[in-house]
């Protein structure tokens, strides 16, 4: 008895897990604790037979000397327990690796031609190795060990190649390649200096006797290269299932928390050729909106999970498509022009299918086709207005109708109004702008939640949220003072401005006064009360959006706090949170309880 092997796990692979497990603990959602249960399950049952053979046939051995003593069919305890660890290990590194990656996005299927060409090709890879691997038993001798590896995890990989080689293909290769290169490149390491050691041995014979470097056998660098792919392989294979089934609500409308391995199977089996494309395409195309144009949403929305997060994306692409068809309108008339359009489309939305029969309305597709850009279809084609109230909708272009009221005519400056008189007209704008788009969010998270949540809850969190969106608003104009008045707009309350002796025309003239900078902390004041207000109704949202949620509003408001440090001076262009500023600031918010 001893307690070599045991050690092994103690200092290289324990210390590991439980480094993964904290920097992963925040994002450990169910369906995460059930990938890693499914996997490890997977790989216990099937490593122990051919383990088994192995030590049986005395290809590996185990000195008595290094080995605590109980075996599981032959198998000392912890080497049963290595099948665990590095399943777990390597899972939670292609978590982590794959938590920025919005996996929809690489559902999208490139040309037939090609994607039988990938796929016949890793078939073709994988078939040669296990014949190899066959021929090598067959033959005996020193083959034996690597083909008795290739011949058991080769049709593994072969399975799982031919389920979803086009999602693996798709995904970026620091969600395939790198979780497999790094743990197999540290077990390289660790296999060394085991064998080096003695603490278990490869005999001669059945082993090639070929060295990768001094001290690792080939076989062993090929056994982790193979077990680590078949784990990366797995998780990709449990994750295109996952994502066929959230991807495409009509094919699969309802999907539980944790879907049975049948549905699983059920989404691998379906023929892609019966994916809507359109929306697959739709959804990038948000996706790339999202991360084109705000920072701290894009940061925000890696923490989301299932179909919220897809719904999330479609609804910021949604409003960010919105804005700025009336933001970006050459004249006001063009811009008025787009909010008729908008509203129309809210109309045909929600209106229902007989009465548009009746009055004769185009269909939702044909008016969004015939009135807007290409560019901007798929957003209003896809935003999820089945699990949206109009209500906040609507309020939101009314808020859009505000912006078009600072009259950009260079011939009447005496005569332009300013919108913003006092604080309520601040206020006002903001709860249409922003309060409905915190509205917007939580019906979602309400819709997507696994929790029960009552109507009290529901309308208390609703008004919270609303508060919260107006603070998020104010930390907004506060920011863009001189890259609003560049555009002829100033948000800052007309009463406010008069304190100063000042007209909302001097701050389009000289946005960056001393009393501007005054007026802006007011504001950034006025933003951080309501948010202290309302930022405990955070901790009451259902437990799946809680921290998410929290994040989102966190990495918006530290805009704010930037904005007060003394000396900050706001750069066009520039981000006003370092990145990583606001990844401190993410990975608080997802461990504040
Ligand atoms: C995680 C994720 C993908 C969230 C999506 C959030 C979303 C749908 C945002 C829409 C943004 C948008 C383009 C709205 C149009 C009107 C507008 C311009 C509003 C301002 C947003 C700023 O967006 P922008 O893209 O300009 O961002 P940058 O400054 O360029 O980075 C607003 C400031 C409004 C944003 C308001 C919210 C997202 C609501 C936040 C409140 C909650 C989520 C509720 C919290 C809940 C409780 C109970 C307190």
């Amino acid at each position: 008895m001893g307690f070599e092997y045991a050690l092994v796990h103690l200092k290289y692979t324990i210390p590991l897990g439980i480094a993964l497990t904290i920097v992963y603990r925040p994002f450990l959602n169910r369906i995460d604790l059930f990938k890693i249960a499914f996997l490890i399950a997977i790989a216990v049952i099937s490593t122990i037979p051919w383990d088994s053979y192995l030590v049986r046939r005395k290809i590996w051995t185990y000195p008595p000397s290094v080995i605590i003593g109980p075996t599981l069919f032959s198998i000392p305890a912890e080497e049963v327990f290595f099948f665990i660890i590095q399943t777990y290990n390597t899972t939670l590194l292609y978590l982590l690796l794959n938590k920025p990656v919005f996996q929809p996005s690489y559902l999208a299927r490139k040309s037939q031609e090609e994607s039988i060409f990938y796929r016949n090709v890793g078939q073709t890879v994988l078939g040669a190795c296990v014949l190899a691997g066959g021929l090598l038993v067959w033959r005996g001798n020193e083959g034996t060990y690597l083909g008795l590896i290739l011949v058991w995890a080769g049709p593994f990989a072969l399975l799982l190649w031919s389920l979803s080689s086009d999602f693996l293909v798709n995904l970026p290769y620091t969600s395939t390649i790198a979780p497999i290169a790094i743990p197999t490149f540290y077990l390289w390491i660790v296999d060394t200096l085991a064998l080096r050691r003695g603490t278990w041995t490869i005999e001669s014979g059945t082993k090639l006797g070929i060295h990768v470097w001094d001290g690792l056998e080939i076989e062993e660098a090929v056994f982790f290269l193979a077990t680590n792919t078949l784990i990366v392989f797995g998780q990709a294979a449990f994750d295109h299932a996952l994502t066929i089934l959230l991807t495409f609500p009509r094919m699969f409308p309802n999907v539980p928390e944790l879907p049975s391995p049948v549905m699983l199977v059920q989404a691998l089996l379906t023929d892609p050729a019966k994916y809507d494309e359109e929306r697959v395409t739709g959804i990038r195309e948000a996706v790339s909106r999202l991360q084109k144009k705000s920072r701290s949403f894009h940061l925000a929305s890696s923490t989301f999970s299932g179909r919220l997060r897809v719904d999330l994306i479609l609804l910021y692409s949604f409003c960010r498509v919105a804005d700025d068809l009336v933001d970006n309108a050459p004249t006001e008339a063009k811009a008025r022009e787009w909010i008729g359009k908008l509203t129309h489309y809210l109309d045909l939305a929600y209106v229902s299918k007989e009465v548009r029969i009746i009055q004769k309305q185009p269909d939702l597709h044909s008016h969004v086709s015939e009135n807007f850009p290409e560019s901007s279809q798929s957003a209003l084609r896809l935003l999820p207005t089945h699990l949206l109230p109009f209500g906040p909708l609507y309020d939101l272009l009314e808020g859009f109708k505000t912006d078009l009221e600072f009259h950009n005519s260079k011939f009447s400056e005496k005569l332009r109004t300013f919108p913003i008189a006092n604080e309520h007209d601040l206020e006002v704008y903001s709860a249409r702008v922003a309060g409905t788009v915190a509205e917007l969010c939580l019906e979602l998270v309400f819709f997507h939640t696994y929790s029960p949540i009552t109507t009290a809850q529901r309308e208390h969190l609703l008004r919270s949220g609303s508060r919260m969106g107006i603070a998020l608003q104010y930390i907004n104009i506060a920011r863009d003072i001189a890259t609003d008045a560049a555009v002829g707009r100033v948000y800052l309350p007309t009463s406010w401005l008069k304190e100063f002796r000042l007209s909302p025309q001097d701050v389009l003239e000289n946005p960056e006064s001393n009393a501007i900078e005054k007026l802006r902390g007011r504001l950034l004041k006025k933003a951080f009360g309501v948010y202290e207000e309302a930022r405990f109704a955070l901790s009451e949202l259902p437990p799946d959006a809680r921290a998410p949620m929290r994040v989102a509003v966190e990495s918006y408001m530290e805009i704010g706090r930037v904005l007060q440090e003394k000396g900050y001076k706001v750069k066009e262009g520039k981000a006003t949170v370092p990145k990583l500023r606001r990844l401190k600031v993410a990975w608080k918010a997802l461990n504040e309880k």
